[in-house]
């Protein structure tokens, strides 16, 4: 007999707010379970984990210093509540889900990508919610490395009676959450390094024209990926030779802080990053640095931070302090080689147009590392590429 839960498809897209943004009004549900019925409950729960991860994703570059969560709330084979962790200081993604439910929680199996917590922090533990709604099952998708949760949320609900079943679709919740998972046993933001390339390994022709290696395809994916991270760092370079936007250009989405690395703020008095308004923006030098220029930009809006010594290194612990998470590196090549000698780059994505512009002076993505020999080569790890319009995406991890 299949006594496999009974799969029902919720259309949210209608039912969320424009203002909450977070709870189901009223579950609609459709689809004749029996029609739609999964062949186990393996498939299910792995199709709920995935509703979860796109609940999740609502509020991507929003919830730092906390991860991206979602959950959602079944009972008899039905979602009768579905919500998601909207940022920092506001409830866990279980609350949200649970007060969709109502009632129907008792008896109900929750989802969630990521463990419940267990401990007060600027809100209450969510394991303790879940056995008070009488849940009767909850499916984990991954445990919080957070050293304050690390598994005591899944004893405690255990402890009180509740079923628990951790690892479902446990990558694809790792890699929502990498860069908080990062965060949290790293003590540091998690970097990206974005490059676009062409086939010959330039990133602009002898001139220094950029403008544009990649096409549309993958310029919007990077937009995409901006409006997912916290900040995005530059160099003074970059400022000056692009004159960059740096925003997420897609309506309603999060636009990171942009942030620029000088260490003598020999920076230009106009600029698009000072000049446009929907992103805040922030300049990194060092003490001291060009004293009339931080008074303009301050004026202009600009926050200018100095600090003793200006390193890849030295800005990913003042944005760690911030409470970002993620941070992504779309400096030249100079900054990026120095990023990735110093730690401050986890991941790398390059995007490489199939064109090619010579030129033995034209600029290439990573500057010198002072490798002489082929083994010092860095190897990428967890190594994936896919095409991107005409481009390709390669992407990877650097060794830790
Ligand atoms: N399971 C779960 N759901 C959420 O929606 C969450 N935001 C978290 N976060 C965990 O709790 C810590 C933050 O707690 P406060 O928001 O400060 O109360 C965060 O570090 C995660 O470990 N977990
Ligand atoms: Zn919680």
């Amino acid at each position: 007999m299949d006594n496999s839960p009974v799969v029902t498809q919720v259309d949210t897209s209608l039912n969320y707010t424009q203002e909450d943004g977070l709870r189901l009004r009223s579950p609609v549900v459709f689809d004749s379970p029996k029609q739609n019925s999964m062949s186990s409950e393996a498939d299910f729960d792995s199709r709920m984990m995935q509703r979860c991860l796109e609940l999740a994703r609502r509020a991507l570059g929003r919830t730092s210093p906390n991860p991206l969560v979602g959950a959602v709330v079944v009972k008899d084979g039905e979602i009768v509540g579905e919500g998601f962790h909207p940022r920092a200081g506001e409830p866990h993604a279980e609350v949200f889900a649970l007060r969709a439910a109502g009632d129907r929680a008792h008896g109900a199996t929750v989802y969630v990508n990521l463990e419940p917590c267990n401990h007060y922090g600027r809100t209450p533990p969510c394991s303790e919610g879940l056995i008070k709604a009488g849940v009767a099952k909850v499916v984990v998708g991954m445990v919080d490395p957070n050293p304050l949760v690390a598994g005591g949320g899944i004893a405690r609900l255990r402890a009180a009676g509740v079923e628990v079943l951790v690892g479902v679709e446990t990558e694809a919740c790792q890699q929502l959450n990498e860069a908080f998972v990062h965060r949290i046993l790293h003590k540091k933001p998690f970097g990206i390094l974005k490059y676009a390339m062409t086939l010959d390994g330039k990133i602009a022709t002898t001139v220094g024209h950029s403008a544009w290696v990649t096409n549309q395809a993958a310029r919007s994916e990077v937009h995409q990926l901006r409006a997912a991270c916290d900040a995005i760092i530059v160099g003074g370079n970059t400022v000056r030779q692009d004159n960059p936007f740096l925003t997420s250009h897609q309506v309603e989405a999060h636009n990171p802080l942009r942030v620029v690395m000088s260490r003598q703020l020999n920076l230009p008095e106009t600029a698009r990053l000072w000049e446009t308004q929907e992103a805040p923006t922030l300049v990194l030098t060092e003490v001291g640095a060009n004293p009339d220029l931080q008074t303009i930009l301050v004026k202009l809006g600009v926050e200018v931070v100095e600090l003793p010594t200006l390193t890849p290194a030295q800005a990913m612990m003042h944005l760690y302090e911030r409470g970002f998470c993620s941070v992504l590196w779309e400096c030249g090549g100079n900054l990026a080689a120095s990023a990735i000698a110093q730690g401050a780059v986890q991941k790398v994505m390059a995007f490489i147009a199939p064109k090619i512009i010579g030129g033995s002076h034209a600029p290439t993505p990573v500057g010198d590392l002072g490798f002489t020999n082929m083994t010092e080569a860095l190897p990428l790890e967890n190594v994936r590429w896919r095409v991107v319009g005409s481009d390709c995406l390669v992407e990877g991890y650097l060794p830790q």
